[in-house]
This record gives structure tokens, C-alpha cells and sequence, in this order.
């Protein structure tokens, strides 16, 4: 990292952790998630080093870097999905809106309601496509009454793009749609319940290059309300949605920046050989 652009630019509590060293102009800078010294384990092998970034609200941030080195492992860190892998052991602080997502207190399925994801498959329930959008805010009570679930799937639906092609067919299966029409749907689904934070895992690699442009445009509206962290081997996506990038190789964070200037003029070697394509 840029020690020296850093402090220019930033008032820093914590000198150099995790802050960006320049910033786009439009770019909202109130802090979304903290992440400081997190180190993860799957059984002996650490697969996440001294990790240390700022993530931002209402920003795209891509997470890019060679297969391998924990982009996965990172995001799931976020709300808590590596909970479920049993030899998994996290250590470091991870914090949401300055609460620890790791507290003991943390309920789960609150954090997961706040934190959405998107696979890289899309993966629509085998409900109808009302149903895939419905389902997760009647299960946190959001809505009861008819009137207020048609109002929910419909905004949710408009918000993901996909109002006007699906509004005459809602009860058909989410399965019978195309595969960029499923994954907005599994956008539909996850905005339904009015998350802070969206995390994608590659959300573009299994489509088309028009539905890929299609999702990329909706990421674009999306950050409006929501901060998205998104995980791609797609550099030129990563140059054109994100805000900010964070390159990982082995495990760690080697560079962090905005993305323009990660991108022309990275401040390592490894993320230059990467951007460039040298290895991946
Ligand atoms: N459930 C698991 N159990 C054991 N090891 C795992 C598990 N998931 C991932 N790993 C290992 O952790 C390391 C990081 O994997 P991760 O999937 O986070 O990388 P990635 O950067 O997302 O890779 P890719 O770009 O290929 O998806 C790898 O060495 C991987 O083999």
C-alpha cells in the first residue's frame, strides 16, 4: 500500500490498516464493515493472514485475485458462513456497523437478514418466482397481509430489473427462467428483506455476456442503497462496477485501493502481474 498517498488523503485512527490509499470523487465514504487482524483456519492450514480493511457503504468493492487465495473464505466471513464448516477456526475482529459480527450475542439469522449473498450459480428456490421473493421476509415477519407481500415482490422485482419480464408469469417456477433472469431473481430475493450489505460470490461467471452487462448495470443502481463487496475473476467487470478493489494473493491482502488507481497504477508488482494478466 501507498503509506505516504494514505495519509494524504485520510484521517487514520489506526495509521495504514485497511484504508484506501486515494478515493473516487462521487464515492460515499461512511465506514460499512471493519475487519482488523482476522486470521482463518480450516483444520491446520490458514487460508486467511492478518487481514485489515475498511469497507465502505453504498460502494462496489471486488474482491480479485488468484484462485485460491481466500476471496470465498473472506466474503463468508461476513456473515458468518463459515459457521458452518466444522473445522473451521476464525480469529480477529470482524465489525458491522460497529458491532462484532463474531460476539457470542450476534444472532445469526438477524446478521445473515442484514448481510444478503449471491452465488455464482444462480440458485432460485423451487417456488414460484412470488414465492422465491416472499419467502425470506414472511419468515422474519416482515409482512403478513396479501396487499403488503404483492407491494414487497413487485418493488423488490422493479429493484432487480425484472418487473416487466416476469410481472404476468409470478407464479410460474423460478426455474423456468433463463439463467440471467434467475440470478436477478436471486437479487429480487435478497434485497426483499432490505439488507445493508450484499455479497456476491462471482455473480456474473455462469451467464452470458449480455445478462453479465444486464447484472453489471444493476449492481451499478443497487449501491445506491446498498454496499456491495463482490467477489470477480473478471478484471475488466472489477474495473468497470467497483469503487474500490482489494487484491489477495496467498491468503492476505497485499493492495487495497480505489479502483482507478489500483488499476492504473497499482502499488505492488503481484497486483500488476495480476491485473495485467501475467498469472491468474
Ligand atoms: N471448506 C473448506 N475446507 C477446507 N479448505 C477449504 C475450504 N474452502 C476453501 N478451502 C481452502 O481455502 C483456500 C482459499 O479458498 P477460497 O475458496 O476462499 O479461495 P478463492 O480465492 O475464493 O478461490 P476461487 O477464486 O478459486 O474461488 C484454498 O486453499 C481452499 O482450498
Amino acid at each position: 500500500m501507498n503509506i505516504q498517498a494514505a495519509s494524504q488523503h485520510t484521517p487514520q485512527p489506526t495509521p495504514n490498516v485497511g484504508q484506501p490509499v486515494s478515493r473516487n470523487n462521487h464515492a460515499n465514504h461512511e465506514l460499512s464493515i471493519r475487519v482488523r487482524d482476522l486470521n482463518l483456519w480450516y483444520g491446520e492450514t490458514q487460508a486467511l493472514k492478518s487481514l485489515n480493511i475498511d469497507i465502505f457503504q453504498r460502494n462496489i468493492t471486488a474482491l480479485i485475485g488468484p484462485s485460491g487465495c481466500g476471496k470465498s473464505t473472506f466474503l463468508r466471513c461476513l456473515n458468518r458462513m463459515n459457521d458452518l464448516i466444522p473445522s473451521v477456526r476464525i480469529k480477529g475482529l470482524v465489525e458491522m456497523d460497529g458491532r462484532d459480527v463474531n460476539a457470542a450475542k450476534m444472532d445469526e439469522v438477524a446478521l445473515r437478514r442484514r448481510v444478503g449473498m449471491v452465488f455464482q450459480k444462480p440458485n432460485p428456490f423451487p417456488k414460484s418466482i412470488y414465492d422465491n421473493v416472499v419467502y425470506a421476509p414472511r419468515m422474519h415477519d416482515l409482512v403478513s397481509r396479501k396487499p403488503e407481500q404483492d407491494e414487497l415482490v413487485e418493488k423488490a422485482l422493479r429493484d432487480a430489473g425484472l418487473w416487466e419480464e416476469v410481472k404476468d408469469k409470478l407464479d410460474q417456477p423460478g426455474t423456468s427462467l433463463s439463467g440471467g433472469q434467475q440470478q436477478r431473481l436471486c437479487i429480487a430475493r435478497a434485497i426483499a428483506v432490505q439488507p445493508d450489505v450484499i455479497l456476491m460470490d462471482e455473480p456474473t461467471s455462469a451467464l452470458d455476456p449480455i445478462s453479465t452487462a444486464t447484472i453489471e448495470d444493476l449492481m451499478d443502481r443497487l449501491k445506491e442503497k446498498f454496499t456491495i463487496i463482490t467477489v470477480t475473476h473478471n478484471m475488466q467487470q472489477a474495473a468497470r462496477v467497483a469503487d474500490y478493489t482489494a487484491f489477495f494473493h496467498l491468503g492476505e491482502i497485499i493492495e487495497y485501493n480505489d479502483t482507478k488507481t489500483m488499476f492504473a497504477n497499482p502499488a505492488t508488482k503481484k497486483a500488476e502481474d495480476y491485473i495485467t494478466g501475467r498469472y491468474g
